[in-house]
C-alpha cells in the first residue's frame, strides 16, 4: 500500500491515540499525534510565562518553539528546542491551557504547515495515520480514509480518570466538557466531523475492535 493517509479525529478520550497507533503498527505506517504538537507549544508558552489570556501575546511568540516529532508508532515523541517533553506536555496545567493556545490562528497555521511537511515525508515511506481535531477537514482533506471517533461522555471520563492517578470520573467529566466546548466553538478549525468521515462510536467497543473496524474501512476505501 503506498501513500496512504488515515485521518483520525474526535474529542478527548474517544480513543484516537491508542487506535491510531494500533492501525499504524498493523499497516506499517507512520503515526502523528497533532495534539502533542499543540501541547508542546502550550508547554513552551507556560515556560516563557506568556500571558495565555492574551491571544496577541501568544501569536507574537508562536514562531519561536522548535518542534521535532518522532512518527514511529512504537516510539512516538516530541522534542522541543532539542529536549524530549513527552512527560511535561501531559501535565494538568498544559491540559487546562491547551485549548486557549490552539485557538490562536497563528499557532494553528504554523503547526498545520509542519504537519503537512511531516505527512509529505511519510507518504514517501508508505503513509501515515494522523490524529487530531481537524485532520479530515483542514490538515489532510484529501485523505481517502477519515474516521471520527466518539464515545459517551461517561466512557470518556472513565477512561481519562483511569489514566490519571487521583482524578475522579466526575472531575474528568467537567474537564472534558470544558475542553470540548472550547475546541468546538473556536473560530479557526473547530472540532467538527468532515462530511466524508465515518463516525465510529467506541463506547461499547474494546481497543482491538476499534482497530479492526478502522482496518476494515481502510480495506474498503483505500
Ligand atoms: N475502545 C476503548 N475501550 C476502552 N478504553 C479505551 C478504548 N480506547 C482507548 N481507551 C483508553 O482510554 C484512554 C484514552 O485513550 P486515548 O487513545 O488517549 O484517547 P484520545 O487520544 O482520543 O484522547 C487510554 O487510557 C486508552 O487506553
Ligand atoms: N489537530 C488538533 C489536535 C489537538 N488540538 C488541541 C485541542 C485539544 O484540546 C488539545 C490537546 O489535544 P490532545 O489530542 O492531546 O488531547 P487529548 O489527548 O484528547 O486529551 O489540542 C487541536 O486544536 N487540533
Amino acid at each position: 500500500m503506498s501513500g496512504l493517509i488515515v485521518a483520525m479525529d474526535g474529542p478527548s478520550g474517544s480513543g484516537k491515540s491508542s487506535a491510531s497507533r494500533g492501525v499504524a503498527r498493523a499497516l506499517g505506517l507512520r503515526y502523528l499525534d497533532t495534539g502533542a504538537m499543540y501541547r508542546a507549544v502550550t508547554w513552551w508558552m507556560l515556560q516563557m510565562e506568556i500571558d495565555l489570556d492574551d491571544p496577541a501575546a501568544i501569536a507574537a511568540r508562536s514562531g519561536e518553539p522548535a518542534l521535532e516529532l518522532n512518527t514511529d508508532p512504537d516510539f512516538p515523541g516530541v522534542t522541543l528546542d532539542g529536549v524530549r517533553v513527552d512527560g511535561p506536555i501531559r501535565y494538568p496545567e498544559v491540559t487546562r491551557a491547551v485549548s486557549a493556545v490552539s485557538a490562536v490562528p497563528e499557532v494553528r497555521s504554523r503547526l498545520v504547515a509542519l504537519q503537512r511537511e511531516l505527512i509529505e515525508v511519510a507518504l514517501k515511506e508508505g503513509g501515515i495515520v494522523v490524529e487530531g481535531r481537524d485532520i479530515g477537514t483542514v490538515v489532510a482533506p484529501q485523505a481517502p480514509v477519515k474516521v471520527y471517533l466518539t464515545a459517551s461522555e461517561e466512557a470518556r471520563a472513565m477512561r481519562r480518570s483511569a489514566e490519571l492517578a487521583g482524578s475522579t470520573v466526575a472531575a474528568q467529566r467537567v474537564e472534558l466538557a470544558r475542553r470540548d466546548t472550547l475546541d468546538s466553538t473556536r473560530k479557526t478549525d473547530p472540532l467538527a466531523m468532515a462530511a466524508d468521515a465515518v463516525e465510529l462510536d467506541t463506547t461499547a467497543l474494546n481497543l482491538d475492535e476499534v482497530i479492526a473496524e478502522v482496518l476494515r474501512l481502510v480495506k474498503e476505501r483505500a
